[in-house]
């Protein structure tokens, strides 16, 4: 469960009178999410989200998450917005941590997305980067290539015990997209982590986008390879290509991709899957027995992987390439 820091009545209510929302009638923890600790709350005007960041989130990055949320509510994007104080801020103090309050978006995560779901997500994907064209503060993305080195350094050892061989499937992977990651492919602020727990449905209609806190600036066809990764493949592991035709024609309807883009997009899901391998094998080793955050499969990221190698081009994810009648 996502409550890692708690915050007692009095220092909550304290803080919220430093906000023209009303007076706490309730906080609720909730149990989903694995980086931030978040709180439901009541005010005499409505519901909101506090959310409590923790040590995986630098706190010179927030402005630059708090502005995008902004940026993108103002171009039409239904995403969480920061609450400002009385004195215009946005990010306060609470227990010890860094705190906002963001508004609530109604809607609910689909547990076993569907075609339909797909192509909703692709389209949101390419209105999200567009609605993203012109945020002035930037943010390197932490978790591409350059960060999967170390970050793997910090589990190599133990990888093993995972699964034999894995140490040495992951070195391989790491050489081979450190030579063949793609240059000079069009770049802009991606989510980097719109998984289906973070993207809500209202009536089997998209209805909003939340958890920015992985956003960066990167390639953006490297967002759709995330997107890919994360809706597409069945429980039994295998890759669903109607779910990614859908997901790749919404996404081009909103936002056509290069040929340079669709050159990428095999290796790009590599990394992708290979990113997502990687953080939740740092977790699931580091993590200590007792600790309240459920631990993601880092297998279940491996098996895409062995999918993307075998994928030579585009077109393996359901995406129709001019001339191969595919
Ligand atoms: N603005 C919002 N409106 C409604 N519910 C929200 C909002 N923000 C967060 N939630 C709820 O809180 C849960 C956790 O939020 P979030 O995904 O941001 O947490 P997190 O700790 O960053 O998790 P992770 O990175 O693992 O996805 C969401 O699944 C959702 O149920
Ligand atoms: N979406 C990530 C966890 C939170 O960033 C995963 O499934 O590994």
């Amino acid at each position: 469960m996502a409550v890692y820091t708690d915050v007692s009545d009095e220092e909550l209510s304290d803080f919220l009178t430093r906000y023209d929302i009303g007076a706490l009638v309730s906080c609720k923890g909730i149990a989903e999410g694995v980086e931030n600790s978040n709180f439901l709350l009541g005010t005499e005007t409505g519901r909101f989200i506090l959310t409590l960041y923790e040590k995986r989130v630098n706190e010179g990055d927030l402005p630059f998450f708090l502005g995008l949320m902004d940026h993108l509510a103002d171009r039409g994007i239904n995403c969480p917005q920061p609450v400002r104080d009385r004195d215009g801020e946005a990010l306060g103090r609470l227990a010890g941590r860094p705190a906002t309050i963001v508004s609530f978006l109604d809607g609910m995560w689909v547990k076993r997305p569907e075609v339909s779901h797909c192509g909703q997500v692709g389209e949101a994907l390419a209105r999200l980067h567009k609605a993203g064209e012109g945020f002035s503060i930037r943010r390197r993305n932490g978790l591409g290539p350059d960060g999967w080195p170390p970050l793997y350094a910090g589990s190599a050892d133990r990888a093993d015990e995972v699964l034999t061989g894995l140490g040495g499937e992951v070195e391989t992977e790491l050489a081979f997209l450190q030579s063949n990651w793609p240059k000079d492919l069009p770049e802009g602020v991606i989510h980097a982590d719109l998984f289906p727990d973070n993207v809500f449905f209202l009536k089997g209609q998209l209805s909003g986008l939340i958890d920015f806190y992985f956003a960066c600036n990167d390639f953006l066809v490297y967002d759709l390879a995330i997107c890919l990764n994360a809706w597409c493949f069945e429980p039994d592991g295998a890759f669903n290509i109607t779910k990614g035709r859908a997901m790749l024609s919404g996404y081009t309807s909103g936002r056509p991709l290069t040929d340079a883009e669709m050159d990428a997009l095999p290796v790009l899901c590599r990394g992708a899957a290979l990113r997502f391998l990687l953080t939740r094998l740092y977790d699931w080793l580091m993590t200590p027995p007792g600790a309240l955050v459920r631990k993601k499969d880092p297998l279940e990221y491996y098996k895409k992987l062995r999918f993307h190698r075998t994928a030579t081009t585009a077109s393996a994810y359901g995406l129709e390439l001019a001339g191969s009648g595919a």
